[in-house]
């Protein structure tokens, strides 16, 4: 029983399940969080929470359960204009034959500005709350992201050869310190340096990340051992792994993201738990691109923390990270021939709290948690295909679909409510990507790419 009389707050809302994701705590039911000036207080039991907070609003949830936003840890927002451009192909001859030069053509900060909105409306109606994002015009997402409300770690594009964002690596760099002054601060959009993989960054390029890194005190999101080819080929040019390659250069630590690491022996493996660096695992474009398994079981028995991403549209195809934690669950079991592998809530943690760690947020979101950042949505589990609910984690996982997502809100702002988009104007959404779906097929039309 609290001593002080109850707060005034925002908002109350009052569920018939909580799923806080902090470690060790259950499922709660019936229970309710509050939020106030974009901050969570709770969470109570429903008959409890008046004691604390005077609420101006309060909302009855009653089939619902409430979870932290989703944290999308790998993304490339703008390439959602080329779902379906290019399928069923491994990944270098996706990238050189198909993607780059689609790159090349069509690629800049308009493009880049169309496409992110489309991810972000197709995010939020999936109940992604953040997502880190490695895209060509980062100044182009930041823009839409200031607009739409989400939150964003934007790793910026930093490769050998020329791109539509910059001609080579130190005018990324350059390119980046710019960013960083116009962004410092900013609640919801972060920088991190985002170099593309090892086989498109030189040795002397890797040692001025790492001076910029300790300049700018920035973490670093870079494909990493995406496929076994890559590794096979690093061996071959630099008489090491790609990961020994970024250790002996002095890159990897908490601060750094490895994205894929469908490669792992146990060397690897030593090196990621001495560093503490961070995977990024990407299931569904692993899959399709027939990359190969991050060993996911064995990395959070040595304690590394994963974090989950759906990558592009263009490899995966489509931004659900409900459909990506199903997938990481099922396939966590399937390669390891261990049903028990990556139980329901380890999956969950990793597009929830896990995730958030990973992009050093985790102090401040993933976690339905007081103080933290109001990031909530709500799920309406009273659906045909997720009845009887005997576990909430259970139904959420492996028997939800994305469309269940009724409620999204960040930072306390409502982004959707009962299905419908709070900030997004999805006619002029849906307007612009048809414009660019045309004019990418009339450019293939004329043979041009
Ligand atoms: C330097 S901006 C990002 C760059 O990465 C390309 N890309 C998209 N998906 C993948 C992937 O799975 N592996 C490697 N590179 C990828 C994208 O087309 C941009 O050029
Ligand atoms: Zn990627």
């Amino acid at each position: 029983m609290p001593s002080t009389a109850p707060r005034e707050v925002d908002l109350l809302i009052e569920a018939r399940w909580v799923l806080p994701m902090s470690e060790g705590l259950p499922t709660l039911e019936n229970h309710a969080v509050a939020m106030h000036e974009g901050r969570l207080l709770g969470p109570w039991p429903n008959a409890e929470a008046h004691r604390h907070v005077r609420p101006r609003r309060v909302l009855r949830l009653e089939r619902h359960a409430l979870l932290p936003g989703l944290i999308n840890a790998h993304n490339h927002a703008g390439m959602s204009l080329m779902r379906g451009f290019a399928d069923d192909l491994p990944l270098m001859t996706w990238l050189h034959e198909h993607i780059w030069p689609a790159e090349a053509a069509h690629v800049n900060p308009d493009f880049v500005a169309a496409g992110t909105r489309l991810a972000c409306a197709e995010m939020l109606r999936g109940g992604t709350t953040t997502f880190a994002d490695m895209y060509l015009a980062p100044e182009a997402v930041a823009e839409v992201v200031t607009h739409v409300g989400m939150r964003v770690q934007l790793c910026t594009p930093l490769i050998d050869f020329p791109t539509p964002w910059a001609a080579d690596f130190v005018t990324g760099l350059a390119k980046t310190e710019s960013l960083l002054e116009r962004y410092r601060g900013h609640p919801r959009i972060s920088l991190a340096l985002g170099p593309h993989a090892p086989y498109t960054v030189s040795d002397d390029s890797l040692g001025r990340l790492r001076d910029a890194r300790q300049r700018l005190a920035l973490p670093i999101q870079m494909h990493v051992h995406e496929t076994a080819d890559e590794v096979e080929q690093g061996l071959a040019k630099d008489g090491k792994r790609p990961l020994t390659r970024l250790f002996d250069a002095g890159l990897l630590g908490p601060d750094f993201q490895a994205v894929h690491m469908t490669q792992v022996d146990d060397e690897d493996l030593a090196i990621l738990r001495e560093t503490d660096t961070r995977v990024v695992h990407c299931p569904q474009s692993n899959l399709k691109l027939a990359s190969g398994f991050c060993p996911v079981a064995r990395l959070l028995e040595a304690g590394i923390t994963v974090a989950l991403g759906t990558d592009g549209a263009a490899s995966n195809n489509d931004l659900d990270m409900f459909d990506e934690i199903k997938c990481a669950a099922l396939l966590a079991k399937g390669a390891s021939g261990n049903a028990a592998a990556l139980p329901a809530m380890a999956a969950l943690a990793m597009a929830t709290r896990e995730g958030a760690k990973a992009l050093g947020m985790g102090a401040r979101i993933g976690q339905l948690r007081q103080g933290f950042e109001a990031d909530v949505i709500a799920v309406d589990l009273e659906r045909l295909n997720t009845l009887p609910v005997h576990h909430p984690a259970s139904a959420v996982v492996y028997a939800m679909q994305s469309q269940q997502v009724s409620h999204v809100w960040i930072g306390g702002q409502p982004q959707l409510v009962d299905g419908e988009f709070q900030t997004l104007d999805i006619e002029a959404v849906i307007a612009a990507t048809q414009r660019y779906q045309d004019a990418m097929a009339t450019t293939r039309k004329q043979g041009k790419q």
